[in-house]
């Protein structure tokens, strides 16, 4: 059977480091970190993940701010708010909860955020970084930058020799997963829903990352024996072993087949996820840092 990757156990340790980083930064500057958080809308998940957000943005001891909108805000409302909290000294990161309502251009929103302030690393400032191997000077989008913490702490830094596929191909995920995986020197394959036998590529995977929003697509003749998989996958569905119209959460990996043929892998929930949270402390204390002209700390 597979090692269990413990997301929860490596997402509080990053906290631990940004609280540290937090507290340190208060002390020789009086600045705390500040993040805004802004949501539009009602929806129930959305609005857990930014309570959630709220609530460690304060156990890091950030100055944590929420702007809760309607979900009829225009672009033109959001845009100003955007704009106020680009131009607010106090403010080091900015993240607009994703997805906002239908009726919102949310490229445009996303990038026009301040590359400075955009601790989602969504911009394309920031992207157009990692595309050019500088990882550095700007702010590494979360979910990546967490699952790559992952797979160094199974492989270490350097990834030389190691096949890694990545399934899936947005620029939220894929994209930049793909190019911090070809920074650390692993080779990488870029698979989609276009990619000719998935299977079959995937199983030449040393380092498997599933990033695809179908409920246990990966199974377990997908995964080269000895693999590490990281199941990026959240999805809700059907758990009548539960109760009548109890729900649960599963990855986009079969998780109990894979282990039985994977080395390491992620479960769902408590891999990935809870290390998204955490990387977005982390890029906040680090854009706080930045603003005070201080050398930034390392996670
Ligand atoms: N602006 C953004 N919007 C969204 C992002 C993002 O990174 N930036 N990601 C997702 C939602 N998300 C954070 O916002 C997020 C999703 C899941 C988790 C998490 O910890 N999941 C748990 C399970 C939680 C549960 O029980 O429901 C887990 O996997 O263990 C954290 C953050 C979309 N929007």
């Amino acid at each position: 059977m597979a090692f269990v990757i413990d997301g929860k156990e490596a997402a509080a340790s990053v906290i631990s480091a940004v609280t540290e980083a937090s507290v340190s930064l208060e002390g020789k500057t009086g600045i705390k970190p500040g993040l805004a958080v802004v949501i539009v809308g009602e929806d129930p998940a959305s609005h857990a993940y930014v309570n959630s957000k709220g609530k460690m943005a304060k156990q890091c001891g950030f100055n944590s701010i929420q702007h809760t909108l309607p979900e009829e805000t225009t672009q033109e409302e959001l845009q100003a708010l955007v704009d106020t909290l680009n131009a607010d000294l106090a403010v080091h990161g900015i993240l607009v909860q994703l997805p906002l309502p239908k009726h919102f251009d949310s490229d445009a929103i996303i990038q026009s955020i301040l590359p400075e302030k955009d601790v989602d690393g969504l911009n394309i400032a920031n992207a157009g970084k990692i595309a050019t191997g500088d990882l550095d000077t700007g702010l590494i989008s979360c979910t990546p930058a967490g699952s790559m913490l992952l797979v160094k702490r199974v492989h270490g830094e350097d990834l030389s020799g190691l096949n890694a596929v990545v399934i899936g191909r947005s620029n939220l995920f894929g994209k930049p997963m793909g190019l911090l995986l070809l920074a650390a020197n692993a080779t990488v394959t870029m698979a989609h829903s276009r990619t000719k036998d998935l299977a079959s590529v995937c199983r030449n995977a040393d380092i498997l990352v599933a990033a695809v929003g179908r409920a246990e697509m990966v199974k377990r003749d997908w995964v080269k024996p000895g693999a590490t998989v990281i199941d990026v996958g959240i999805n809700r569905v059907p758990a009548p072993e539960k109760g009548e119209g109890k729900t649960k959460l599963v990855g986009d990996v079969a998780f109990v087949e894979a282990s039985e043929v994977a080395a390491s892998i992620t479960p769902v929930p408590g891999g990935v996820g809870p290390m998204t949270i955490a990387m977005l402390m982390a890029n906040t204390v680090i854009a706080a840092h930045r603003a005070c002209s201080l050398p930034v700390p390392k996670f």
